[in-house]
């Protein structure tokens, strides 16, 4: 299979509007989306961007909280009250090869593949396959980044 780049870190919170706030005037970073839900992933979402170095590109925080009780989030935050680094996605460049890939290795999937909050096809595995990281695995946006 081949990795592509480190597409986000997915980081749940219990609060988004004192998570934005966290990384908008506390860490100087730059909030790029307003917040928006989505509902068949039972999340709220905002993307916050760091800056790059050296002309290099910089790096995304995804800021996840709970929609509902249901969200696969809700778990997370009930375990850790402060929020935390929930999950890590990478990009690929065939989502459906990759899928193959991971379930020859015997890695379990979470779930069908599906379109993620980039807009473009994700799954994920489960973190007790991954060294304990539940990881998204995401197919690159075609057009460039869609955030
Ligand atoms: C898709 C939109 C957006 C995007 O980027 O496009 C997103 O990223 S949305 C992100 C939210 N969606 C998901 O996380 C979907 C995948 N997640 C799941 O299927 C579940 O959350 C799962 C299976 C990882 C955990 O399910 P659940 O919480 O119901 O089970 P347990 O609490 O019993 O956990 C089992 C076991 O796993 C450990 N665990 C749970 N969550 C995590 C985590 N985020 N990172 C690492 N480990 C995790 C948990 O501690 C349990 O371990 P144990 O030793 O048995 O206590
Ligand atoms: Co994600």
């Amino acid at each position: 299979m081949k990795l592509g780049r480190m597409n986000h870190l997915g980081y749940a919170v219990p609060d988004m509007d004192t998570a934005i706030a966290h990384y908008r005037d506390v860490m100087g970073a730059e909030v790029i989306t307003e917040p928006f839900d989505l509902p068949e992933q039972g999340v709220k979402v905002c993307f916050v961007n760091t800056p790059g170095h050296d002309g290099t590109e910089g790096t995304q925080v995804e800021l996840l909280s709970p929609l509902d009780e249901n969200s696969p989030v809700a778990g997370f935050i009930a375990k850790n009250p402060l929020g935390g680094q929930h999950h890590v996605c990478f990009e690929v460049p065939d989502i459906g090869a990759a899928r193959e890939y991971f379930e020859g290795v015997g890695k379990r999937i979470l779930g069908p593949t599906r379109i993620g909050a980039h807009g473009t096809p994700i799954f994920f595995v489960h973190p007790k396959d991954m060294l304990g990281m539940l990881t998204e695995i995401m197919e690159t946006p075609k057009n460039g980044p869609a955030h």
